[in-house]
């Protein structure tokens, strides 16, 4: 690469896509899901194909795909890079995108949860900064002790339950040794991962208090882009492709385990 041209690109912004994995067969059952590897819906298929239109349509060009372990980010992500026409890029997996672990709400309903907690323990446990819910038995069915895909990893490393903080904690190491490296040496990162495990890193990067992060819901297959310096700090609040779809889908989030 010439002198010049490297001092182009390291002036330009870096850009980080975030895509929350599309429906999953859970989240339309209304169900914590957490660690649980279920699948996508047709309409969550559907929503990653949107994600890949809109991925091609604003001419940013992923080079590099990070996923958590989980299937439907996975799926998300295959048929987004398919649409986009950009399947060829290399790819890395870590279980430090998986969602935020549930504990002992995995595979719970969210009304009857409600219900159970009251409106205020309802929602800290589901989005209070660093309360975690009960954590989740070993012989649980929905527990992932023995889960093979997490095999290399030292059983006490892994949790059992988690709240936003401690998601962060288990996030950070690995965005800077990995996703940000990628980033400072200009490419386009795409991550595909989950509700909270993205809202830890909107957190991050951007340096919004506790507080501020409870309100804020990611909406499932929407690209949310992040434009950084060159110290990985956001030149702009970051960006949805489809904000009128954003908001609807970020409502409709914040608004589940109501009564309808
Ligand atoms: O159930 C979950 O794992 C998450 C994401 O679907 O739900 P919530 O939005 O309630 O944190």
């Amino acid at each position: 690469m010439s002198n010049s041209f490297s001092k182009t690109l390291a002036s330009q912004p870096k850009k980080l896509i975030l895509v929350r994995h599309g429906q999953s067969e859970w989240n339309e059952k209304n169900l914590f899901t957490g660690w649980v590897d279920v699948k996508l819906t047709e309409k969550g298929r559907s929503e990653a194909q949107r994600a890949g239109v809109l991925l091609k349509e604003s001419g940013l060009k992923p080079d590099i795909l990070y996923t958590s372990k989980l299937s439907r980010a996975i799926q998300t992500a295959n048929i987004a890079l398919e649409t986009a026409d950009r399947l060829f890029i290399d790819v890395k997996r870590t279980w430090r995108l998986n969602e935020r672990h549930y504990g002992d709400l995995q595979g719970k309903d969210k009304s009857e949860a409600l219900n159970q907690f009251g409106p205020e323990l309802f929602k800290t446990y589901r989005r209070s900064y660093d309360t975690p819910p009960p954590p989740i038995a070993d012989d649980n069915k929905f527990s992932q002790f023995g889960d093979e895909r997490y095999k290399e990893i030292d059983p006490n490393v892994l949790p059992k339950t988690e709240s936003l903080k401690l998601v962060i904690d288990r996030l950070l190491p690995y965005w800077q040794d990995e996703i940000a490296r990628d980033l400072l040496d200009n490419k386009t990162v795409l991550v595909v991962a989950h509700g909270n495990s993205l809202r830890g890193l909107y957190k991050h990067l951007t340096g919004i208090t506790a507080e501020e992060i409870s309100e804020i819901n990611i909406p499932t297959g929407i690209p949310l882009v992040f434009e950084l310096d060159s110290t990985l700090n956001p030149i702009k609040p970051p960006y949805y492709l489809d904000p009128e779809a954003a908001a609807a889908g970020a409502a409709a989030v914040a608004a589940q385990g109501q009564k309808k």
